[in-house]
């Protein structure tokens, strides 16, 4: 069994970053700026955002954190949004979710201009997307595909099985692994809350990508021997005996399922940090007006 090592990809990737950063500079040209929104005060969401805001200045990107109180309204809300949109130093715009109640999601993501959503969140970019075309690919996708990419998993012919449908993960990257490029050119099955079978389904898959929030959902009897896990779940467990008061488990049971795989991402340091470098990569083709082919 190998460690598909997260933090030390992520860590290569921003190496490569801040030099291609470094050049823009030397060059005259601008420096790549991300603007992260965060609405309330979630503390998950700020742990992430905050990890989002310190890789940006590791790497010699500018980042602006707007914090809005949780009663912020809807058209206050949407009225930065336009701000940054019109902003042309910031490159990159990012509305940390989930959002209060109150405030229609769909409508924010809607606003954000497509040519800034470093989050490929935007009906347009999930539509080029799906058809194939250049554009910003959600990160956590994105990051999963670099991961597997960095470690020459093979993939090609293989029976991908997704778990969660989720538009941020599940959706994009069973797209993602079917398509016709490498990592790709899976046989893809999408498992959800609504699929009879999933033990005898996940037993066929070579990849399983566990993407359903529930944590240590996906145990040893599910997984056949020399399987690929992607876990890219980050649930936070109670735990008085940690200073936090809580622990990051993932959605599957590490222990008992990591000694069948051949290859297995950890829980924290795996799928967590590659969506990070995967939104810098973004920034950094939003700085420079370049998309992300996946094809
Ligand atoms: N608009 C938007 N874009 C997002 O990309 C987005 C979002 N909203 N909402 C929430 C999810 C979640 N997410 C993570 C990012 C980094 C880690 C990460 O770095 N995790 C560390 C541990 C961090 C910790 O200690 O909690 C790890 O797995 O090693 C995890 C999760 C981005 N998301």
């Amino acid at each position: 069994m190998q460690i598909l090592d997260g933090k030390l990809v992520s860590e290569a990737i921003k190496a490569q970053l801040a030099t291609k950063v470094a050049e823009l500079k030397a060059a005259g040209k601008k420096t790549p700026h991300l603007a992260a929104i965060l609405v309330g005060n979630n503390g998950a969401s700020e742990t992430y955002v905050a990890s989002k805001v310190k890789s940006c200045a590791e790497i010699g990107y500018n980042s602006t954190l707007l914090r809005f109180d949780e009663q912020i309204s809807e058209k206050h809300l949407l009225d930065h949004i336009t701000m940054l949109n019109e902003n042309a130093d910031v490159d990159g715009i990012l509305v940390q979710l989930p959002l209060p109640k109150h405030i229609n999601e769909e409508l924010v993501i809607n606003t954000i201009d497509p040519s800034k959503d470093v989050d490929g969140f935007h009906p347009m970019n999930v539509g080029k997307m799906v058809s194939g075309l250049p554009t910003f690919v959600p990160a956590t996708p994105y990051g999963i595909m670099l991961l597997l990419e960095h470690y020459q998993i093979p993939t090609k012919g293989k029976h991908a099985v997704v778990i969660g449908r989720s538009h941020i993960v599940g959706t994009p990257v069973s797209i993602l692994l079917s398509r016709s490029a490498n990592p790709g050119n899976c046989t893809v099955t999408l498992c959800h809350s609504q699929t009879t079978n999933l033990k005898e389904i996940c037993l066929q898959a070579d990849i399983i990508v566990a993407a359903i929030g529930k944590p240590n959902f996906v145990t040893a009897d599910m997984v056949k021997e020399g399987a690929v896990i992607v876990d890219v779940g980050i649930n936070r467990v109670a735990d008085a005996s940690k200073k936090s008061g809580f622990r990051l488990l993932g959605d599957v049971k590490f222990d008992e399922v990591a000694p069948k795989c051949s290859f297995i991402t950890p829980v924290p340091g795996g799928v967590g940090p590659m969506t990070i470098a995967a939104l810098l990569k973004n920034t950094y083709h939003a700085a420079i007006g370049q998309k992300v082919n996946m094809n």
